[in-house]
């Protein structure tokens, strides 16, 4: 960046500000109005960014990277979910200060509702980048400031947050905005490679330099060739909004039969196909697969040349097995769940898995899967939360010949149909609209399918499980979640425990580390322990995303930590350590009692614990000899004669105060 303005160009912006005023108008603002500060509690704060956890963990190497180009320009990268509640900030220190005077910070609202016309609040109401200038801010007390911002969309389009940067008027930088939305757009492209690792992505643009750059477009195709999604770039080539697009075939997009484009693109992997758009513009092309296909059901139709291993991949797929043995590690809640499970398994009674996000209820669902008579046939997940309420019908009930516009050719079967045999996993079940769930209890009851678009019934055969983080008797008093649909549904109910609440910590670090070392090729530089430190650290952490936090944050360190003995805390994710400072300990539930307490542990329960100094003494003995262990737990109770509860009681003793 080499040129400075002082003030942004007007041009096409005039009107953009002007309705945004009339907005804040209608919502009671006054331009004299003080700003309000007051964030959201920190604990509100984490479970946000919990809830948008996907959003967050694609944009801080992002806002870290664009941080960097704007360093001393008095000026802060803000990251904001769908409402423009900022989730995360980075900025120069003494910029950051004056924010603050604003309550430019995370846990505030920028909404236009709450702050009238401002780039965050703005951008997100016209689902545009917009840059808003010193005295265009609405607020007087926002004068100060100078914004651009650019709203971020999910892989099917919808604004999931926005991306901002913010300073002071005098630091105008024309450019900003236009770094601003190539850091939204990098932000998109990985949520867009994430969602669709399992599927066919295809890169492509007219010009051939383009490939792999921020300007390519990007297409997902199911295993039967059909469009899944596309990016901002590919709809811009296309010509035509994502909702006219959905589902149709690969040849009505690129000229061309998905299965030869396959087989080209897998005879010269790399190498660039040439395809012509509905438009009759060529385009350069490079078609990507996952090693895995998207749909079991479609197998061989989508099945790659082996990148990896044999070795590697039969490691692999050892390690991604899920069966009871590998969710029994020793918390006598899980243990209780899977006796209730195990004596449903060869029978089709339906299951209910409840708990908190992240606790494993799709896992339960595929050890129960795999544990069946019907392990053989197709284990099949739908996240009723992550589709769009249009494609949620298409993708599970499938649809005709068709039934969408230019989907000339082949119909799908859908998710039901492929699931045919086998389990079919209904994840987040209350978040299924109304119509759905009518459609989805009429197939419970009458055991076939009506494709969209179709007359004939197709019969299944299927296991359901569903599973909600939701109070589903709540949705039905709301007549949000049908009655009768919670009947069938229900046959056996477990409820999964939080991360926090289970005694088994160490044990699920042992076992999540040991899958981890299976998957990489040079598994032996990998640690297979944690010190003793990070073990503390965890047993006193609250773990808002449970399992998936936990395993995320370990998937991080043990790569940071490659070539070392153990991960120390050194090797933690910043954002990780900072959410477990021992200040921001909230009331957490009691980590359950093992299945056999002993006297040692009876006497050392937290209410009869001695004075502090003698709490201090054993606390401080049990963390030596840990580390004397290496962290192992039951070296470390064994050597000190407690039962190994007791030492992690002791641990969280210790760390919480
Ligand atoms: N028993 C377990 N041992 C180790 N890791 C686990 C276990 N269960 C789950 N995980 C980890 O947690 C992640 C999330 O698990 P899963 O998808 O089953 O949770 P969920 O409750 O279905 O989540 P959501 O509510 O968000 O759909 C898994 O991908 C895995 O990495």
């Amino acid at each position: 960046m080499t040129q400075r303005s002082v003030t942004p160009p007007a041009a096409g912006r005039a009107d953009v500000i002007a309705q945004a005023h009339a907005r804040s108008r209608e919502f009671g603002l006054r331009a004299s109005e003080a700003p309000d500060f007051h964030p959201l509690e920190r604990l509100a704060l984490r479970d946000l960014v919990e809830c948008n956890r996907s959003l967050y963990a694609h944009a801080l190497p992002v806002m870290e990277t664009l941080h960097a180009q704007i360093v001393d320009t008095q000026s802060m990268v803000l990251l904001t979910d769908s409402n423009g509640v900022i989730l995360h900030s980075l900025g120069d220190s003494d910029f950051v200060e004056k924010a603050k005077r604003v309550a430019l910070c995370p846990g505030v609202s920028w909404a236009e509702s709450d702050r009238g016309t401002n780039a965050i609040g703005t951008a997100l109401a016209d689902s545009q980048p917009t840059v808003v200038h010193g005295g265009e801010h609405f607020l007087q007390a926002n004068r100060i400031l100078t914004c651009s911002c650019a709203p971020i969309a999910d892989p099917y389009g919808r604004t999931i947050g926005a991306l901002d940067v913010s300073g002071d008027t005098r630091g105008f930088h024309k450019h900003t905005l236009a770094l601003v939305r190539m850091s939204a757009q990098i932000i998109e492209n990985h949520l867009f490679a994430n969602q669709f690792a399992e599927a066919v992505r295809v890169r492509f643009h007219a010009r051939s330099e383009f490939i792999g750059t921020l300007f390519e477009g990007l297409a997902a195709f199911g295993a039967d060739g059909t469009l899944l999604s596309a990016n901002r770039s590919a709809l811009f080539q296309f010509g035509r909004p994502l909702d006219a697009l959905l589902a149709q075939p690969f040849e009505a997009l690129f000229g061309t039969a998905f299965p030869a484009a396959l087989q080209q693109a897998s005879r010269a992997p790399g190498e660039c196909l040439t395809l012509v758009l509905p438009s009759g513009v060529r385009v350069v092309a490079r078609a990507e697969y996952a090693a895995r296909p998207m749909f079991s059901a479609d197998a061989g139709s989508t099945r790659t040349p082996a990148q990896s291993s044999a070795a590697l991949q039969a490691a692999r797929a050892r390690a991604a097995a899920v069966t009871f043995a590998t969710l029994d590690t020793g918390d006598a809640q899980m243990a209780a769940v899977l006796q209730r499970v195990a004596k449903v398994r060869g029978r089709d009674i339906p299951l209910l898995v409840l708990g908190k996000t992240g606790t494993g209820k799709e896992w339960l669902a595929r050890a129960m899967h795999e544990e069946s008579p019907r392990r053989d046939a197709p284990f099949v997940a739908v996240n009723c939360a992550s589709l769009p309420d249009t494609l949620i019908e298409a993708e599970l009930f499938g649809y005709e010949d068709g039934a969408f516009t230019g989907a000339k050719k082949r119909g799908s079967a859908g998710k039901i149909v492929q699931a045919d045999g086998g389990t079919l996993f209904l994840d987040e079940i209350g978040d299924m609209p109304l119509a759905q769930q009518v459609r989805l209890m009429r197939v419970l009851q009458e055991r076939s399918v009506v494709p969209l678009g179709g007359t004939r019934a197709i019969p299944v055969d299927v296991r359901i499980v569903c599973a909600t983080h939701r109070n589903l008797r709540a949705m039905i008093e709301e007549g949000t979640f049908r009655e009768d649909l919670y009947y069938r549904i229900n046959g056996l109910v477990v409820t999964l425990p939080a991360l926090a609440a289970r005694s088994d910590l160490p044990v699920l670090v042992e076992r999540i580390l040991a899958r981890l070392r299976s998957e990489e090729p040079d598994s032996a530089r990998m640690p297979a322990r944690v010190s003793a430190d990070v073990l503390a650290i965890f047993m006193r952490c609250r773990w808002p995303g449970n399992l998936r936090q936990l395993a995320n944050v370990l998937r991080t360190a043990v790569i940071m930590a490659e070539g070392a003995d153990e991960i120390g805390v050194e090797h933690l994710p910043d954002d990780f350590l900072h959410d477990c400072e021992p200040e921001r300990e909230p009331e957490r539930p009691e980590r359950s009692e093992p299945p056999h307490a002993d006297a040692a542990q009876a006497e050392d329960s937290p209410a009869m614990l001695r004075p502090a100094r003698m709490e201090e003494w054993q606390a401080t003995l049990i963390e030596q000899t840990l580390a004397r262990n290496n962290g192992n737990i039951s070296a470390a109770a064994r050597e000190l004669g407690l039962a190994r509860n007791t030492v992690y009681r002791y641990m969280r003793m210790r760390t919480t105060h």
